[in-house]
């Protein structure tokens, strides 16, 4: 059989909407083991190592697995908070708050969390909503900025699933946000009240994660849409040109990535004679291993030791209130058209609808 048995048609069941909120994924654990088995389940990915295949097993299973699973275990271990991974931790929290952001604002809709790799897999939760008769699902990805290594890996996995599946919902999915009003503005809100409360310093660093420069080449729009999401958010803020920097961290190999690199362009503002700095890493809506550690720890360790004085990290979005608004703002236009909102009079025609489709498969004996 290619495509999976259905169950059986439930006549006259209320349709049913979702939105799933999917981020990248992390250990279940800050051991060697999990990290192991989510590296090499994350870089197995041709979307995200684009080497021949052949070529990338050896290097994959015989260098990159043994030796980095010890050294990211360790790194995990000084960010690991009481309830997990921070960026499960924070996406959970958006996922909940979503959910009652939207029943506030009167949409009926299931929110989901799931991961792109580990778990929750994207696989287990689509099968989870179709089993509650969600026939209606849109895939919100945690990324602004659209990537072929991230948004379109989990546009990917979204496909496979459904490519086995004979009853396929409606879907929709979210690209990107890089340049909507609701995260500028939820950026800009953060740094104002970040430096409301700590002072700002000479510089504002953003920070993007970095993707191999080839990609850029090949026609990826991540660069630019990191670079408009730098400057409309610039404009936000009334900020002059040398006011603030774009840059791009965790280079992974020996190839050329995005540049500037994050680390030695801090570093060499630092030997510039640049005392403070505030850095803010708005490619990521989720605080992370990426941000907690690699920013906010060796990043910072590095500006210190060439000379800075004063390194201010800008936490990410996470679920502070004004974000979720904005999340939900988004989670919004992609509802559109969709039942989600209804008043008691269409709420009780659907519900009458429903008990007639289900009175008449009776009378015609179909099975329910
Ligand atoms: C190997 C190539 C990688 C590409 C390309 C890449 C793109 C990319 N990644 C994110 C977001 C995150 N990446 C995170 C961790 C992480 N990223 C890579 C490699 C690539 N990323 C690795 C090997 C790791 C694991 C950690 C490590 O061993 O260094 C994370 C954090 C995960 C966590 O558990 O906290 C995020 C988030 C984006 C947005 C992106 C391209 C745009
Ligand atoms: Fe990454
Ligand atoms: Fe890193």
């Amino acid at each position: 059989m290619f495509f999976r048995r259905e169950p059986p048609h439930a006549h006259g069941r209320v349709a049913r909407s979702a939105v799933v909120l999917v981020n990248l994924g992390t250990p279940d654990e800050p051991t060697r083991g999990a990290v192991r088995r989510y590296l090499k389940e994350f870089l197995s990915d041709r979307r995200v190592v684009e080497i021949p295949r052949a070529v990338w097993w050896f290097i994959l299973h015989l260098i990159i697995l043994p030796f980095r699973s010890g050294q990211s275990a360790g790194k995990y271990q000084t960010i690991w908070m009481k309830d997990g991974s921070p960026l499960k931790v924070y996406t959970e929290r958006q996922a909940a708050q979503l959910r009652s952001t939207l029943a506030e604002r009167g949409h009926e809709v299931t929110v989901a969390m799931a991961m792109r790799y580990g778990s929750p897999s994207l696989p287990d939760v689509l099968d989870q909503l179709k089993a509650e008769g969600h026939d209606r699902v849109a895939i919100l990805p945690a990324y602004p900025q659209y990537s072929g290594t991230t948004t379109a890996s989990i546009f990917d996995a979204v496909f496979a699933h459904y490519q086995q599946i004979r009853n396929v919902p409606e879907l929709r999915l979210v690209r990107g946000y890089h340049d909507h009003d609701a995260y500028i503005d939820a950026l800009a809100a953060s740094v104002q009240t970040h430096w409301e409360s700590h002072g700002r310093g000479e510089k504002l660093v953003l920070s993007f994660h970095g993707v191999p420069k080839r990609t850029l080449l090949l026609g990826d729009p991540y660069h630019c849409e990191c670079h408009k999401t730098a400057r409309l958010l610039a404009k936000r803020l009334r900020l002059r040109e040398d006011d603030y920097l774009v840059t791009f961290q965790s280079r992974f190999g020996k190839a050329e990535w995005l540049q500037p690199y994050t680390q030695p362009t801090v570093e060499q503002l630092a030997r510039e004679g640049v005392k403070a700095i505030d850095i803010l890493c708005p490619g990521f809506i989720s605080d992370c291993l990426e941000t907690l550690e690699e920013i906010n720890m060796e990043v910072r360790h590095a500006f210190e030791s060439h000379g800075g004085q004063r390194f201010s990290y800008i936490p990410c979005l996470n679920d502070g209130p004004g974000w979720i608004t904005g999340l939900a703002e988004i989670a919004e236009q992609h509802l559109i058209g969709w039942p989600t909102i209804q008043t008691p009079a269409q709420r009780a025609e659907r519900q009458r609808d429903a008990e007639t489709g289900r009175a008449r498969a009776l009378q015609l004996g179909a099975s329910e």
